[in-house]
Formats: C-alpha cells, sequence, structure tokens
C-alpha cells in the first residue's frame, strides 16, 4: 500500500521592481519640470523595463525542465500563472507536486497570495547573475513570513548557475541567508539540467512523513491493490 500525497508548490520570484524605485525618484515634481528633467529617465526606464520583462530569472524554465525534461531558449513570460504537476517517490510515500508558475512581472505581484496560500512549500527563485533578483528575493521571504502559511517550507533556488563566469550573487551569502531563515538553497541551471531534481527532492524530504494515526484532513489518497471482483454468477 502507497500513500499518494498532493503538495501545493508555488514558484515566486522577479527581476528588480525598477518602476518602483523611478517612481519614488519622481515624486512631488511638477508635470512641466517632470518632462523637462524626466524624459531621457523614462526612455531609459522603457528600454530597462522591456529588458526587464524580455528576462525573467528562469522560474517557468525550471518547472519545464523538472516536469517535461525540456528547455526552450525562447520561453514566453508567464501571464498570471501557470499549473503542471508532476509525481515523485519518497520513500514509502508518492508527492505529487501540483505547481503553480507564478507571473514574475510586478504588475502580476498583488495575485501571489493566491497561490502561496495553502501551499507546503514555495520556491523562491533568483538569477545569479542578478543581484537585483536576490534583494527581491529577500522581500519575497518576508511576505512569505508575514503571510504564508505557518510551515511552509521554503525553498531558494540561484538559477541560470552555466552562467557563473558572470555572476554576481556569490554561492556563500546565499548560503549564509538561507541558513539564516531555515530555508533550502541550491544553484540551479534549467538549461544544463543542474540540480533541478534535487530541488523537487530537498522539499520532498522537508515534507512531515503522513501520520499514520490521522485519518483523510491529510490531503493523501492511499493506493491500494484492487481487489478482484466478485465472481458473477449467471442465473
Ligand atoms: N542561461 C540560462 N538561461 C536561462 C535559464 N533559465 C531560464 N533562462 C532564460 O531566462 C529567460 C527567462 O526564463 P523564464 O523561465 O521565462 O523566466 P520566468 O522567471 O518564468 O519569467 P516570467 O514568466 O516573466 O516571470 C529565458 O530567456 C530563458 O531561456 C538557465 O538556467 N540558464
Amino acid at each position: 500500500m502507497m500513500a499518494i500525497r498532493e503538495l501545493k508548490v508555488c514558484l515566486l520570484g522577479v527581476q528588480a521592481p525598477t518602476i518602483l524605485v523611478l517612481a519614488q525618484l519622481l515624486g512631488g515634481r511638477t508635470f512641466l519640470h517632470f518632462l523637462w528633467n524626466v524624459l531621457p529617465w523614462l526612455l531609459r526606464l522603457m528600454l530597462c523595463v522591456w529588458r526587464e520583462e524580455d528576462t525573467g530569472v528562469g522560474k517557468s524554465s525550471i518547472v519545464c525542465r523538472f516536469v517535461q525534461d525540456h528547455f526552450d531558449h525562447n520561453i514566453s513570460p508567464t501571464i498570471g500563472a501557470s499549473f503542471m504537476t508532476k509525481t515523485v517517490p519518497c520513500g514509502n510515500e508518492l508527492h505529487k507536486f501540483l505547481i503553480w508558475d507564478t507571473a514574475g512581472q510586478e504588475r502580476f505581484h498583488s495575485l501571489a497570495p493566491m497561490y502561496y496560500r495553502g501551499s507546503a512549500a514555495a520556491v523562491i527563485v533568483y538569477d545569479i547573475t542578478k543581484q537585483d533578483s536576490f534583494h527581491t528575493l529577500k522581500k519575497w521571504v518576508k511576505e512569505l513570513k508575514e503571510h504564508g502559511p505557518e510551515n511552509i517550507v521554503m525553498a531558494i533556488a540561484g538559477n541560470k548557475c552555466d552562467l557563473s563566469d558572470i555572476r554576481e550573487v556569490p554561492l556563500k551569502d546565499a548560503k549564509e541567508y538561507a541558513e539564516s531563515i531555515g530555508a533550502i538553497v541550491v544553484e540551479t541551471s534549467a538549461k544544463n539540467a543542474i540540480n533541478i531534481e534535487e530541488l523537487f527532492q530537498g522539499i520532498s524530504r522537508q515534507i512531515p512523513p503522513l501520520d499514520p494515526q490521522e485519518n483523510g484532513n491529510t490531503g493523501a489518497i492511499k493506493l491500494v491493490k484492487p481487489t478482484a471482483p466478485a465472481s458473477r454468477r449467471c442465473c
């Protein structure tokens, strides 16, 4: 007899919220003054936003590698969220990951609670080549601690480790931070399939095993061998 447990997992992570930083810089100016001084900034901002919306930290790519063992260089940015599942063995149990891949663009931030609420685990992804994405990760951790489920397992994924020659975030920093918040940390490459399985195995290991005393209410479904159907008699 093997128990299958459904584990809701959400992936969070975004590049630096440039719009917010700029909005703070612009505060309190008159409109003409604003236009005169800020137009060059705005042009730069538009380029920046375009660039940032174009390159995420790699959440969808991690999910795609984990579930389909596939990597797409031209993957489109997620709109809202996307959903995939994968079942993996863990000891005497099967863990069915119900994975919510959230959109990284700042305009979708307010939707995130829908996905982390009720989650057994959250994977917070940053890009090792973007220091800003590591700062943003800390904001996600704060939000999860304040508003997320009490016993949520937190896993930090430093993605794009295939680009370590242009790294901005030292692994040591990530390890120290993860230790300080009791999170799992691993550097991944969705592109080269590095540590993707290990990331989810690490989450599985952190999920407490089912209490055999509990009946129902655990989200677990017991799989049992079907018994032979009762023989039917004719007449
Ligand atoms: N070199 C490298 N590039 C990667 C890796 N993972 C993702 N990318 C690239 O990074 C870009 C963004 O990847 P996505 O998976 O869409 O990132 P995301 O975080 O889901 O982005 P949003 O959906 O906008 O939140 C794409 O061009 C990917 O091909 C990786 O491990 N290494």
